[in-house]
């Protein structure tokens, strides 16, 4: 077998066909206005597996993603994607021989993490990727969907303008027919098809992903081509835009209404008051029984706003994006810490046939991480030093769940303070 780069027009359909054939779809017929899952791919990025006759039998690829990491970095992340391999030819390592050849030119190219959604949570573990994000629906039954108010701060997110109605199972945003209604410190609520948005998405994703950790850029292609899923993709949706006082759009959120119930695909905004506002305006929906927020990350305040909190009904919950880590002292001295200290962490990475130790150094928000023969605090994977790293799951967890090994008793909360993040990190794009 051989893995080749598809490097000519004609290599590119052949990966699209091998892509469909292994997850047993049909090419759709491309269509002029794009919007074709596979038309962000970049062409350049895209490896053939190939028996030694020269047929096709396996793909893998990569988007060129910004990741923001907490601390709010914004780093290079390789988006894995599109890998598939034809039924025929499953389980005789190609998938194992394409991750092996990508980590690898990743690594020639600089690369010091790789990212990827996964289509089964068996797959991807054994080549170093773990699980670091997590998402899930918050259903809520429009008369059970009040929202509190404040508790004690004026002014604090969620605090209704002063010439909005009360919190009431019908929000304060109500009206859904191109009116604007009233958002949050004299912002509005503005109603637009998903044709009449222009630019207004692109920009408000771009300032939300860049503050918010474990977002990945969109790149301008994935709007231009309408490709992916809902609010970027040519499905019919409106879009609730948030505008501030001064009118600039600050949040949205995309939605459809079927059957009685409301299904936002995605609320972005980097501010909480607005996200709420937008929640409101969602409740506030006549002839709406149920509302579903896609996407809400867990521990989201959405559901501690709710009058009763058990309305609040979270499904779905899954893992979103794994992360695998190429350079550990890179990737730990590109990240933000909040607190000092000193770890040592000894890293086995099998698949790549490594094993490691580094002294992770934290004074004033800046890592350094070296190399070291000091005796080890904790003794880890690398899979999981990658769920460890942009703050989603906490190493008392893992430690608990037999994956880290702890060598004393100190280390387990030593190491849950420095890697503790001010905000958990969230993602919710597809690819
Ligand atoms: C980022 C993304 O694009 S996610 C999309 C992934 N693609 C799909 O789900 C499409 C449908 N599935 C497929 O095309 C294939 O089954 C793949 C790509 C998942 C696996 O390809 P294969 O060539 O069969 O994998 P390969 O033979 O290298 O397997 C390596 C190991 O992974 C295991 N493995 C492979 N696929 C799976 C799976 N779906 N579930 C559990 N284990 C798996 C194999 O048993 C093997 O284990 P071993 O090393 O202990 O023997």
């Amino acid at each position: 077998m051989q893995i080749r780069p598809t490097t000519t027009e004609k290599d590119f359909d052949v990966f699209v066909d091998t892509l469909h054939a292994a997850f047993g779809m049909f090419p759709e017929t491309p269509v002029e206005s794009g919007g074709l899952w596979w038309s962000a791919l970049e062409t350049d990025r895209c490896l053939l597996a190939e028996t030694e006759d020269g047929r096709p039998v396996g793909t893998a690829a990569t988007y060129s993603f910004e990741l923001t990491l907490p601390g709010q970095a914004l780093v290079p992340a390789p988006g894995v994607t599109a890998v598939g391999v034809l039924p025929s030819h499953r389980r005789q390592g190609v998938l194992s021989a394409m991750m092996r050849h990508q980590l690898t030119d990743l690594r020639a190219q600089g690369e010091f993490l790789s990212v990827l959604l996964a289509s089964e949570a068996t797959i991807y573990g054994r080549f170093g990727y773990g699980p670091a994000t997590y998402t899930g629906h918050l259903q809520v039954p429009r008369h059970r969907s009040a929202l509190a108010t404040p508790r004690g701060v004026r002014g604090a997110p969620g605090t209704p303008a002063p010439d909005s109605a009360t919190e009431t199972a019908t929000g304060t945003n109500g009206g859904t027919n191109g009116g604007a209604a009233t958002g949050t410190n004299g912002g509005s609520v503005e109603v637009l098809s998903r044709t009449e948005c222009g630019e207004i998405l692109e920009e408000v994703y771009d300032g939300y992903r860049r503050a918010q950790p474990g977002a990945l850029s969109r790149p301008h292609r994935w709007w231009a081509q309408r490709a992916g899923q809902p609010p970027i993709s040519p499905a019919p949706r409106y879009v609730a835009v948030h505008r501030n006082a001064d009118g600039a759009p600050d949040g949205y959120a995309s939605y459809s209404i079927d059957s009685g119930t409301l299904t936002v695909d995605e609320t972005i905004t980097t501010d909480d008051a607005v996200f709420t506002a937008l929640a409101r305006f969602a409740i506030g929906h006549d002839l709406v029984t149920k509302v579903v927020f896609k996407h809400v990350p867990p521990e989201h305040p959405l559901r501690w706003q709710l009058v009763d909190f058990r309305a609040g009904e979270v499904s779905g919950a899954m893992d979103w994006l794994w992360v695998r880590l190429l350079d550990v002292p890179r990737a730990l001295t590109a990240r933000g810490w909040l607190t000092d200290g000193d770890l040592v962490l000894d890293v086995d990475d099998p698949f790549l046939g490594e094993h490691d130790r580094y002294l992770l150094t934290v004074r004033d928000g800046k890592a350094d991480c070296a190399p070291t023969d000091r005796q080890p605090d904790l003794s880890l994977d690398i899979r999981d030093l990658g769920s460890l790293y942009l703050g989603g799951t906490t190493p008392s967890t893992l430690v608990r769940a037999g994956h880290i090994r702890p060598h004393h008793p100190q280390a387990t909360p030593l190491a849950d303070t420095l890697f503790r993040t001010e905000r958990p990190p969230h993602c919710l794009h597809w690819f």
